[in-house]
């Protein structure tokens, strides 16, 4: 799915991202957007808000209004068929904090291979092309991508928070949950675990640490058949998009790894004919067979890392004096970055899936 030289995404629905995490902006440009989609900046804004830093106590503190512009491929409330060019200014910029990593290396952050690969000319401030804050133009783009699958297919695209650290939620999660993902500052829908979650991501912050946790994403409304043979398959293409998420590890479609533990006739998934339509009893398989969607839910989970710039005192590499050092990472991170990111997930899923519906004559040119 990625085109060179890897920052594009999608095949029919190609989705472009520029900028740096410290520099003038950040932004993506949107090609192959079918015309006729309603669309103003609002339907993109109530997204990236999901998304913004400096709104609660376990979150970093840079405080950025993140206000997306329309350039272009929008007339007269509708999208036209040509490029969507999308525009965020960087306004809580304070490059100073990175000084010190411009010569220690900072312990599991891309500093390191980046400084190799383009020989010091990368932008090392804030993480540059790296940061968590590039996240934004994914969801600029799939604010888009969500609002064509929802308008041309009813497909509905949402993600929570399961797990943050080693607090579960406790509840199976259910359609009916949907409304209470955005009720509290962790996204996890149920209060009970979310406040224990933001506990520990407080915690966390105590001890001058981070932690990671799990996004869940459940899409409804797809029709069978989207996905390509092989290397076009839709676990393919979704896995190659989750994973440009930065942070993310693992990820897992329906029973997933713990799938592998179990047998044959506990783990498939048996078809039964539901008012005259095929379906299967249970959804091990996420809603995807043969790399193809089936007409269930697509399911699917995502592991992320605990955020690595962390004040505690770490033992590092100074490669300027060639020796031994100590680095407390400065400046304003994210004790835990998981709660920022279910609307990047559902972005990353509904700009797969809207590519595949194109690429899959499920939605034509024009709406
Ligand atoms: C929404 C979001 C916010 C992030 N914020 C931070 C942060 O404040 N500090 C940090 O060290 N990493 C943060 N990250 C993660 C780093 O960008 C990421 O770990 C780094 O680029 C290295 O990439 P990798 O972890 O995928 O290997 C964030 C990630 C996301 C998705």
């Amino acid at each position: 799915m990625r085109s060179v030289p890897g920052s594009s995404m999608g095949r029919r629905l190609v989705l472009t991202t520029f900028g740096e995490s410290h520099g003038k902006c950040v932004g993506a440009v949107l090609d192959g957007c079918p015309a006729g989609l309603k669309l103003e900046e609002g339907d993109i804004q109530g997204m990236l808000d999901q998304r913004r830093p400096g709104q609660s106590a376990i979150s970093t503190q840079r405080a950025e209004g993140d206000k997306v512009e329309i350039l272009s491929g929008v007339f007269r409330g509708s999208t036209t068929g040509a490029p969507i060019a999308m525009i965020i200014w960087n306004r809580d910029q304070r490059s100073t904090d990175y000084e010190e990593l411009k010569t220690k290396l900072r312990p599991g952050h891309s500093d390191y291979p980046a400084m190799i690969k383009y020989k010091g000319h990368n932008d090392y401030r804030g993480g540059g092309r790296f940061s968590g804050r590039l996240t934004a133009t994914l969801v600029m783009g799939g604010a888009i991508a969500r609002k064509l699958l929802g308008a041309a297919l009813d497909v509905q695209t949402h993600s929570y928070v399961s797990q943050i650290g080693k607090v579960a939620m406790g509840k199976r999660f259910t359609e009916k949950m949907i409304p209470d993902i955005y009720g509290n500052d962790v996204r996890c829908p149920d209060p009970e675990a979310a406040a224990l979650m933001r506990a520990a991501i407080l915690g966390a912050r105590r001890d001058m640490d981070s932690l990671g946790g799990m996004i869940e994403s459940v899409t409804t409304g797809l029709p069978v058949g989207l996905g390509e043979p092989v290397f076009g398959s839709l676990e393919s293409d979704i896995s190659s998009g989750v994973f440009s998420i930065p942070s993310v590890k693992g990820v897992e479609f329906g029973s997933g790894f713990a799938g592998s533990e179990s047998t044959g006739s506990q783990n498939n998934d048996t078809f039964v004919l539901r008012d005259g339509a095929v379906q299967t009893r249970t959804n091990n398989a996420g809603g995807i067979l043969g790399g193809i969607s089936i007409g269930m839910p697509l399911t699917l989970r995502v592991a992320f890392k605990p955020a690595s710039s962390i004040p505690r005192e770490q033992p590092t590499v100074d490669i300027k004096s060639g020796k031994d050092a100590v680095l407390s990472v400065k400046g304003r991170h994210d004790p835990c970055v998981v709660p920022r990111a279910p609307p990047v997930v559902d972005s990353v899923v509904a700009l797969v899936l809207a590519d595949h519906a194109l690429l899959g004559g499920f939605i034509g040119p024009v709406l």
